[in-house]
């Protein structure tokens, strides 16, 4: 199988920053919540990123990284006891470790886009990790612009009965798999495959500023969707089409942001866990996101996730409203 040791480190040190977050969430007190007092996500941040690169920079030397977070903030005099808080959260599952290696290894999530690199959220949905809803570890391999390999564990994500936190997984060619954060017994997974399916609605961000949940109402009704959308945070919203709990997932620029341009980190792990399951993945304009361009998708506009059977219906929708 192509991409196996890929895949199993990936997993691996996706599963471990999983691990550190819900350690640090469960400490997240009412009062800090109250406060809006960003020192948990920080954290947790830091350490998800640390985590990850050390395995990536011991396994794949030569692979870039590109995360969301650099040091730079954590290197300064004042930050020292913030620091030595991430080293004994990141010690607490890599043993030994000093402040110095965690600034290492979060500098390592400095690389540049290349023909082969990683690309990595530590916390995607900082603000749903904060209100303790949903938030997820992203990271995905891209080579040549498309990318290869997604993992996206979302640990308080829970889509039955069984206990919160599950992890997709997707290799290209090989499908995807939703499992519990075990990474047992993991399941192939598919998109709603009828225009009949209960679970024909969409899923939206929670903040309002992040999207334009107007025009996104409109858009889906004109496809057809006639229940009230699911909002949630991060790329759970990725797994929720993958897994066939939502048939769409639409993402317009906001109002306030026009010229907002997309980060690779926010999409990459999620549009190959939807295409994998048989979805499909474009910007607003019906364009495929183009992971080569650098950090940001500065050719793509919006994003637009579907269960494939709806996509152009909601592409030709949007073309209506702007032509
Ligand atoms: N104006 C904007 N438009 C779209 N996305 C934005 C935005 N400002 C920030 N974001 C991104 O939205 C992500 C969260 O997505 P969602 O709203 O779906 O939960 C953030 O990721 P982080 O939380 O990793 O910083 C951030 O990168
Ligand atoms: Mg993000
Ligand atoms: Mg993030
Ligand atoms: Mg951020």
């Amino acid at each position: 199988m192509a991409y196996e040791t890929e895949k199993q480190i990936a997993i691996k040190a996706a599963l471990a920053a999983g691990q550190l977050c819900e350690r640090v969430r469960h400490e997240i007190s009412p009062e800090a919540i109250e406060k809006k007092d960003r020192s948990p996500v920080t954290i947790a941040d830091f350490g998800s990123q640390a985590l990850i690169c050390r395995e990536l920079a011991t396994e794949f030397p030569n692979d870039p990284v590109v995360g969301e977070e650099d040091a730079a903030e954590l290197k300064q005099p004042e930050m020292a006891e913030r620091l030595s808080q991430v080293a004994d959260y990141v010690g607490a599952i890599a043993p030994n470790t000093t402040p110095d290696q965690v600034v290492s290894w979060i500098d390592h999530g400095n690389g540049s886009v290349g023909p082969r690199y990683w690309t990595l959220d530590p916390i995607d949905g900082t603000k749903g990790f904060l209100r303790k809803d949903q938030y997820a570890v992203a990271l995905a391999l891209v080579e040549d612009g498309e990318v290869k390999v997604g993992v996206l564990v979302c640990p308080a994500l829970q889509l039955s009965a069984a206990q919160p936190g599950l992890m997709f997984v997707a290799v290209r060619g090989e499908g995807t798999t939703m499992s519990g954060l075990d990474g047992q017994n993991p399941q192939t997974i598919k998109v709603v495959s009828s225009e009949n399916d209960p679970n024909l609605r969409f899923v939206e961000s929670v903040e309002s500023g992040h999207g334009n949940q107007a025009q996104q109402a409109e858009i889906a009704k004109a496809a057809g969707i006639t229940q009230d959308s699911l909002r949630m945070d991060s790329q759970a919203k990725y797994g929720a089409v993958a897994s066939g709990e939502a048939a769409l997932y639409l993402r317009l620029p906001s109002p306030k942001t026009p010229d907002y341009r997309e980060k690779i980190w926010d999409h990459a792990a999620g549009t190959i866990v939807v295409e994998e399951a048989g979805g499909r993945v474009t910007d607003m304009h019906g364009k495929p996101l183009d992971f080569s361009q650098g950090a940001k998708l500065v050719d793509n506009q919006g994003v637009v996730v579907s269960n494939g059977l709806l996509h152009d219906k909601v592409i030709a929708a949007l073309q209506q409203q702007t032509s």
